[in-house]
């Protein structure tokens, strides 16, 4: 069963109706109108938002919540950005210019290397340009600033497999959202945000991996969604958010991010190749080549654009298919002569972009308002056309015309592309957008609400009238202050942060018992291995030469077993605890480099997934060292083999981190090994620690805590027979000191320390996520 198409269906809880469709219930709400004059369009505004289902009215209040502001959402404007990073031959951006919209469902498309991931991570703040000047909500801003108000969901649905639907977003939630909230707060928002996604039937469930699924590819998405929304932005960027879905599923995931657009959120996409359908749904589109401009304006202008330019269209083609030909420079089955390669289209774009700035008649395109291309004297039009905006008046009468007539009454979006109504595109894609309440009691209840505010709303047009009516985008500056001040207090405390993910860290492992059960037992039986091959000897692990004048009594000496108990040790541990110590950080790397892009503190995350591992590291001692020393029966104190070999688990499992930052997943485990191997064997036992210090590499072993550990061992072994055998000269022939347990001990803690450090810089400074 399709479990997506299933999932677009089922209703949340304690939702009546079964014909529930989440987010895309807000594509059927009327326009949703801002600016507030004397308090008359917010009327207007509760007018239209009364209409919404109450869980996307709780979603919508939450986020203003959040926000602290009344109408979130984010536009962007752009002017001359160009990137050339050091080292690179040419820029990767140039001369880009133009706006995003606020609350508008835009697309990146371009041929590959074309640049759009690097623009995406510019307006997402990741990545800096060279040149260019960028506003936010109409104010030149840095965008660094907004990146808490910024999601980015990855092309890959980098979430927590073996944690629930309902814990993955909770868990982003808390993170993320205001620090003040409390714990009921977070809660209302992540339901708000579970039900609208369509998740609510589900929240229960283990979101899975990709190898052994457990919900549907779609429902993985949302999840991946719900992650951002938990967090409250005001922008939502998505790599190729449709690809690897049926085509039911990507349907449904584009209709959700548009009505998530429509509620105020910018929703910014890369795709590649989009069905028709999806190509429909998208408002307004950037095309990129070689990391330049060749399109940029309302999707519903894209096919005349290119048809200026000598492009045909076939009857039947798919538009998406056809647009990405022409804009990678493969559109001669639609241009029979002529150029048709990507400089000539960058150069059209910008030469007709330049010719309309400076009113010259033959420019191809004109500014549509963007504030920052258009609003100065210095200004680009940075645009194709959009029909300018019908009045208020015009919208509010279409809607309550259509409202009285029972057909769907026109969408922002459509009347913000044309005051000629809906393109045809448009129309296509709300006959293919199934009308999931024809006669519900809600769509009544909004129509009666509506009768009932003809008279009011028939009142204010009047004064309407003086003023121009916004519609996406809307710059909201006034409450730009109140925003960014918000924004400090965006986010849980990093002590917080180490609590929520000490205990997530710790759910997890309670959920994965099969594989602890696996770590003990190898662990108890690599003890029992080791203390049977040693049971022979019978704790007798040292020999040597009686002190004057018995030395002629002397019958053997044997220094060499002390150490080699100690090698085998340090070996065993190594073979017992380095895969288990790669698997907590490399089978996470994604999703932990998922959340320090979207805020997390990697400090945190490191620290508690640490602490976390310490009870199951001491679990594994204790099954190592307890069968070790019931059968080699040794005349080390319980509790001082007990610590020397935990510090050596604690040693091993953070040259595993360190290990986790560099190899790759399925390497990982092979080059712990490999290398708790190698510290191993640098314990001194053989070669001897003597023969070592006369290569003058004493220092390299030093490095190792193998060493440390068969030091302690050996003075544990040798010093309680001194009173009896010339443990000196044991001691010179071995090259271990006798004394100084302590010491080592704390040496052993200090290196599994050094290598944790290590790790950390590793963390921070491994290759960021693609975008
Ligand atoms: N930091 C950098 N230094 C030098 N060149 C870079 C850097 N980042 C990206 N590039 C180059 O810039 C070009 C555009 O890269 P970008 O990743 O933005 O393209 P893209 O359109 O997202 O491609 P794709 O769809 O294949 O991911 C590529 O040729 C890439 O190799």
């Amino acid at each position: 069963m399709d479990l997506e198409a299933s999932g677009s269906r089922s209703p949340g809880p304690h939702i009546s109706t079964d014909l529930w469709a989440g987010f895309q219930q807000a594509l059927d709400a009327p326009p949703h109108v801002y600016n507030d004059v004397d308090g008359v369009i917010t009327s207007i505004r509760k007018t239209a938002e009364s209409s919404l289902s109450p869980e996307i009215r709780a979603f919508v209040e939450s986020m203003r919540r959040a926000t602290d502001v009344t109408d979130f959402g984010l536009s962007f404007g752009y002017k001359d950005l160009s990137c050339h990073p050091k080292g690179s031959r040419e820029p990767i951006l140039s001369h880009i210019s133009g706006s995003i919209r606020r609350g508008a469902l835009t697309a990146i498309m371009g041929g590959s290397g074309a640049g759009k991931t690097t623009f995406v991570n510019v307006l997402m703040g990741k990545a800096e340009c060279t040149h260019g000047e960028i506003q936010i909500n109409g104010v030149p801003d840095k965008l660094k600033r907004y990146k808490k108000l910024v999601g980015y969901v990855p092309q890959d649905d980098i979430v927590l497999p073996d944690m629930t639907v309902y814990e993955n977003i909770h868990h982003s939630a808390r993170i993320r959202l205001p620090r003040e909230w409390g714990d009921n707060d977070v809660r209302a928002h992540v339901e708000s945000v579970i039900n609208c996604l369509e998740l609510a039937h589900i929240k229960d469930s283990m979101v899975g991996s990709i190898g052994k699924p457990t919900i549907s590819g779609g429902q993985r998405k949302r999840v991946s969604i719900g992650m951002e929304l938990a967090a409250a932005p005001m922008a939502i960027f998505l790599d190729e958010p449709t690809s690897g879905l049926d085509a039911t599923a990507a349907s449904s995931i584009m209709r959700t991010l548009k009505a998530i657009a429509r509620l105020g959120i910018s929703v910014v996409v890369i795709i590649h190749q989009p069905r028709v359908e999806i190509f429909d749904m998208i408002d307004d589109l950037i095309l990129l080549a070689n990391g330049q401009q060749l399109y940029e304006g309302p999707e519903a202008n894209v096919r005349p654009f290119f048809e200026r330019l000598g492009y045909t269209f076939p009857k039947h083609a798919n538009l998406g298919d056809v647009v990405t030909d022409i804009i990678t420079g493969n559109g001669r089955a639609y241009k029979q002569e002529g150029d048709i390669s990507k400089d000539g289209l960058v150069a059209h774009w910008r030469t007709s972009r330049y010719a309309a700035a400076s009113g010259n008649e033959g420019g191809d395109i004109a500014g549509d308002g963007d504030a920052l291309a258009s609003g100065t004297s210095t200004a680009v039009p940075s645009r194709a056309p959009s029909p300018p905006p019908p009045a208020l008046e015009t919208i509010m009468s279409a809607r309550l015309d259509s409202l009285e007539s029972g057909a769907d009454g026109p969408r922002t979006h459509e009347m913000a592309k044309g005051s000629s109504g809906t393109s045809s595109t448009n129309r296509r894609t709300r006959s293919e957008v199934p009308d999931v309440r024809p006669d519900s009691p809600s769509r009544s209840r909004s129509r009666s609400r509506f009768r009932d505010r003809t008279l009011s709303i028939a009142s204010v047009r009047e004064s309407v009238r003086e003023s121009v009516p916004v519609f996406f985008p809307q710059p909201v500056n006034p409450q730009r202050a109140i925003m960014l001040q918000y924004l400090k207090k965006r986010g849980a405390s990093r002590l917080k942060q180490m609590r929520l993910c000490l205990s997530r860290a710790l759910l997890q492992q309670s959920r994965d018992f099969p594989t602890l059960f696996f770590e003990l037992g190898l662990a108890a039986l690599a003890g029992s291995l080791l203390g049977l091959a040693e049971n022979p000897k019978a704790g007798v692990l040292f020999l040597a030469p009686y002190y004057p004048p018995y030395d002629v009594l002397s019958v053997s000496m044997d220094v060499k077993s002390a150490p080699e108990m100690a090698l085998l040790t340090a070996i065993a541990i190594g073979l017992v605890s380095s895969a288990p110590g790669v698997r907590f950080f490399s089978e996470e790397m994604l999703v932990q480099r998922r959340e320090a892009e979207a805020g997390h503190s990697r400090l945190a995350y490191f620290v508690a997934k640490n602490v976390s591992v310490l009870p199951r590291m001491m679990l594994a001692c204790l099954h190592f060292t307890t069968p070790l020393f019931l059968l080699s029966v040794p005349i080390i104190p319980w509790w001082v083999a007990f610590a020397t070999n935990l510090f050596y688990f604690y040693c091993i499992y953070g040259l595993a981190s360190c290990v986790s930052m560099v190899a790759k997943r399925e390497s990982a485990p092979l080059l712990a090994t490999m290398t708790s191997l190698i510290i191993g064997i640098l314990s001194g036992g053989a070669p001897s620690l003597n023969s070592v210090k006369t290569w003058h590499l004493e220092w390299l072993w030093r490095m190792s805590p193998g060493v440390w550990l068969a030091e302690i061992y050996f003075g544990q072994l040798v010093n309680p027979l001194r009173h009896i055998y010339d443990v000196h000269l044991a001691s010179r022939l071995v090259g271990f000191d006798l004394e100084g347990t302590g010491r080592n001990l704390g040496v052993l803690v200090a290196i599994g320390t050094i290598y944790r450090i290590i790790a950390f810089v590793g963390l921070v400074k491994a290759k960021k996520m693609r975008v």
